[in-house]
């Protein structure tokens, strides 16, 4: 790719490009992050790094606006998304400027051979592969907790979020961080294999797709290098007869249209107690096809566009697919004519296992509708599933939802409130879902050397 293109999807109109790295840029990123981590920067006290964190989350408020329309014109999240993906992100970079000395402290285990602790240390230079539906939060995902341990970063962002990447490259080293502690490189996926490759690379985290987490997994494990992954997901939103189910018609409205559908935790798979089912879709129908579609950037607007053309015509073919193998539209189903990347919200119901839309995730407002007649058949449900990310409960009886959630096999359960995110809560998901966690004290451990030392007694 000759060069990074900033797109709008919500007009198709470019907005800006950005030339690719060479190798010569790439190689020489690779020795300045490599050259810090020898140095005292990264090895040496926590406080000078804690501070960088401090000043980059005040950065960030002092700029929200300014990130956040960057953001919804690039990738075509509605406005108060960004303000709300901006906020989260100076709230991640404050947590660790405030928790990482508390979280890194050694930790003391009693032994029959001495004195024994385990000691916290960065490992070395990290690759980040991220994608564009959270463009700034993903980078700080990795950013916080590395830049608090003291691995550098290079980074490999989505190619149609070149812009995001860029401003948020700036901002870090603004925010006082040495040349290398986070690196943007705008490189094909070939050069990433080459990066993970390289002997001073020592482990890679990616959020994306399997198909990406494969590739990447495979090269990491090739080369023995420690890789986290945050994949897709078909998390179901599980709707019991005891639930608010006017609360949980506004809340799985929003947790299927926010961010047009582009989340790996959104509510994807609804099931639903054939007690309340039909109240639900009726409810649920009704508030889900009244959205008002339209310009991100315009506050009446409550679904943007998908991602890119790219997103929007791998929709069609899916819902189209879903379709001719029986599945039924309540609602929606077309992608919408006219400039710009739109999709109708759309409800399918009728998906039989035999539909390939049963394990599919659907990245964009379409809601799948399931009906049981039981507990034990809704957690049959939802674990019948390739993906293991989040989900949601929505019961008044809260052992009865702690049960559910207990069985779910996911990485994450929200009780009474459609999946959402926090700094000091981990985020990450099993089986095709992917491993490791992001976030909180697990998420700075992961690319730590948790070295133990034994004082002979
Ligand atoms: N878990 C999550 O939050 C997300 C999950 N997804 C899932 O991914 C699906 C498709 O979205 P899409 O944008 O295509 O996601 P991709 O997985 O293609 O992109 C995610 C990141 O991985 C990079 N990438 C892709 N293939 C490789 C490779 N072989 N080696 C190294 N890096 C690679 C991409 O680079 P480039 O952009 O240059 O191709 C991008 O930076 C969605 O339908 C959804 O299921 C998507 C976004 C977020
Ligand atoms: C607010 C929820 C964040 C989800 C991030 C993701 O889609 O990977």
């Amino acid at each position: 790719m000759s060069s990074y293109q900033s797109i709008n999807p919500a007009n198709n109109q470019l907005l800006k490009s950005w030339p690719s790295h060479d190798e010569a840029a790439v190689s020489h990123a690779l020795d300045v992050a490599d050259r810090l981590f020898h140095s005292s920067w990264s090895k040496g006290e926590i406080q000078p790094r804690l501070q960088v964190l401090k000043k980059l989350a005040d950065l960030i408020d002092s700029r929200a606006e300014e990130l956040a329309t960057i953001a919804s014109k690039e990738m075509g999240k509605l406005i108060g998304q960004s303000r709300g993906e901006v906020k989260i992100c100076s709230q991640i970079a404050r947590y660790y400027a405030e928790n990482a000395e508390r979280i890194l402290q050694p930790q003391s285990y009693p032994s029959e051979l001495g004195e024994a602790w385990v000691e916290y240390h960065p490992i070395g230079v990290l690759v980040a592969v991220e994608p564009w539906n959270f463009p700034y939060y993903q980078l700080m995902r990795v950013l916080a907790p590395n830049l608090a341990l003291g691995n550098p970063v290079l980074a490999k962002h989505a190619n149609i979020v070149p812009h995001c990447a860029d401003v948020f490259e700036k901002l870090v080293r603004e925010a006082g961080a040495p040349e290398g502690a986070w690196t943007n490189l705008f490189i094909s996926t070939d050069q990433v294999a080459d990066l993970i490759a390289d002997d001073r690379v020592q482990g890679v985290a990616l959020t994306g797709s399997e198909r990406a987490g494969s590739a990447v997994a495979e090269q990491a494990g090739k080369h023995l290098k420690k890789s986290t992954l945050e994949l897709g997901g078909n998390d179901v939103f599980v709707v019991l007869d005891d639930a608010d189910l006017d609360e949980a018609v506004r809340q799985g409205v929003q947790a299927r249209l926010s961010n047009c559908g582009q989340v790996c935790t959104a509510a994807k798979r609804f099931i639903l107690h054939e007690k309340i089912a039909d109240r639900f879709i009726s409810q649920f129908s009704a508030a889900l096809s009244s959205a008002t579609l339209g310009d991100p950037l315009d506050e009446k607007t409550t679904l943007g566009p998908l991602s890119s053309a790219d997103a929007r015509d791998r929709l069609v073919k899916q819902v189209d697919e879903a379709v001719t193998h029986g599945a039924k539209l309540v609602t929606g189903g077309k992608a919408v004519e006219g400039a710009g990347c739109f999709y109708q919200p759309t409800i399918l119901t009728g998906i039989t296992p035999d539909n390939p839309a049963y394990y599919q995730e659907f990245f964009g407002p379409v809601a799948q509708i399931y009906v049981v007649g039981d507990d034990n058949a809704a957690v049959a449900l939802a674990n019948d599933s390739h993906y293991g990310l989040g989900g949601s409960v929505w019961t008044r009886d809260t052992a009865r939802g702690r049960k559910l959630a207990s069985a779910i096999e996911t990485g994450m359960v929200f009780i009474n409130s459609q999946s959402d995110t926090s700094a000091e809560l981990p985020f990450g998901g099993v089986k095709r879902s992917g491993y490791g966690r992001e976030l909180s004290d697990l998420g700075i451990k992961e690319f730590a050397n948790q070295k133990l030392v034994v004082v002979a007694g």
